[in-house]
């Protein structure tokens, strides 16, 4: 793997996801905080930035593009082609160009730019605020292997990373982009289940997160089914069979499967 270290890094937008990158980016040092640049249209929350990780902010998109030799395009897909205006002047190919907007596709931001635009797509998550984000990297037609590379080599200091072929970041957003908003109810109702019969909410909270957490890394570590994992914890007439029942009369596995059909079937429509 390549050095980072001494590479200039912006970011466009630093909203939720932007914020959780610039985060992730200084605790991982994957980059000198004097070495990032950051640009949204919003300027207390940029100087708040600067003051909480010590990083260079400007409202001017173009001194992030024009300082940065790898450029994160951080901006909602509504608007990307908006914020791309003007930016083929800026853009040579010395810069690479790593977009996270979801359903936007590489060719798009080719279009916009140059056609031989280096591009990379990557689909993070929210957990990259504390390291631990699911993210997927394909590369767009000019991109060499070495810019998939830095894009990995960014995104796995922020939790792991898959190289995928393009046409299935739309599946990717669906599972992990979203994935992280279909668990934080999941997380609240299990505590509120654990309120009604009498935990105090705090207590019912770290509970169910760290049962959450646990399972995961269950699942990770051990690389057995997640059905032989659920037979373990389910007794012969005891009290998790009783759960699970439950739950599948609740249409539990349908709810999920359909959970990330929608959403990757809305990054689909996004991309047209
Ligand atoms: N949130 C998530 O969990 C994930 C998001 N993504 C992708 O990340 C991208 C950002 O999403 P998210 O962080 O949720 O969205 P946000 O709206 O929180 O962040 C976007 C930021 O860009 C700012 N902005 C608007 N116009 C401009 C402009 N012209 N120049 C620079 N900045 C501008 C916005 O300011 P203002 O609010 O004032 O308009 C905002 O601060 C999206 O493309 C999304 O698909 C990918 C994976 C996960
Ligand atoms: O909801 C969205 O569109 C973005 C992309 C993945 C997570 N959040």
């Amino acid at each position: 793997m390549m050095h980072l270290e001494n590479k200039k890094v912006g970011i466009i937008g630093t909203g939720k996801m932007g914020q959780s990158l610039l985060r992730g980016i200084v605790r991982a040092g994957k980059a000198k905080p004097a070495n990032i640049y950051a640009s949204d249209v919003y300027e207390p929350a940029l100087q708040a930035l600067k003051d909480e990780l010590g990083i260079n902010v400007s409202t001017d998109n173009f001194d992030t593009v024009d300082n940065s030799e790898i450029i994160i395009l951080a901006v909602k897909p509504q608007i990307l082609r908006n914020v791309l205006r003007g930016f083929a002047d800026h853009i040579n190919e010395n810069k690479l160009i790593i977009s996270i907007a979801a359903g936007v596709p590489a060719a798009t931001i080719e279009e916009e730019l140059h056609e031989d635009t280096r591009v990379v797509r990557v689909m993070p998550n929210i957990a990259a605020t504390v390291g631990e984000a699911a993210s997927a990297v394909s590369a767009g037609k000019n991109a060499s292997a070495e810019d998939a590379e830095v894009a990995m080599e960014i995104f796995s200091s922020m939790g792991s990373a898959a190289l995928v072929p393009e046409h299935l970041m739309d599946a990717v957003t669906g599972v992990s982009g979203s994935g992280p908003a279909y668990i934080f109810p999941v997380i609240e109702a299990m505590a509120d289940g654990g309120v009604l019969e009498g935990l105090d909410r705090e207590s019912a909270l770290k509970l169910a997160a760290q049962t959450v957490l646990g399972a995961a890394k269950m699942v990770l570590e051990t690389k057995k089914h997640p059905a032989e994992l659920k037979d373990m914890v389910t007794s012969p007439a005891g009290t998790t069979i009783h759960g699970v029942h439950a739950l599948e009369k609740n249409g539990i596995r349908a709810a999920f499967t359909d959970a990330v059909m929608a959403s990757a079937k809305r990054s689909r429509e996004m991309g047209k």
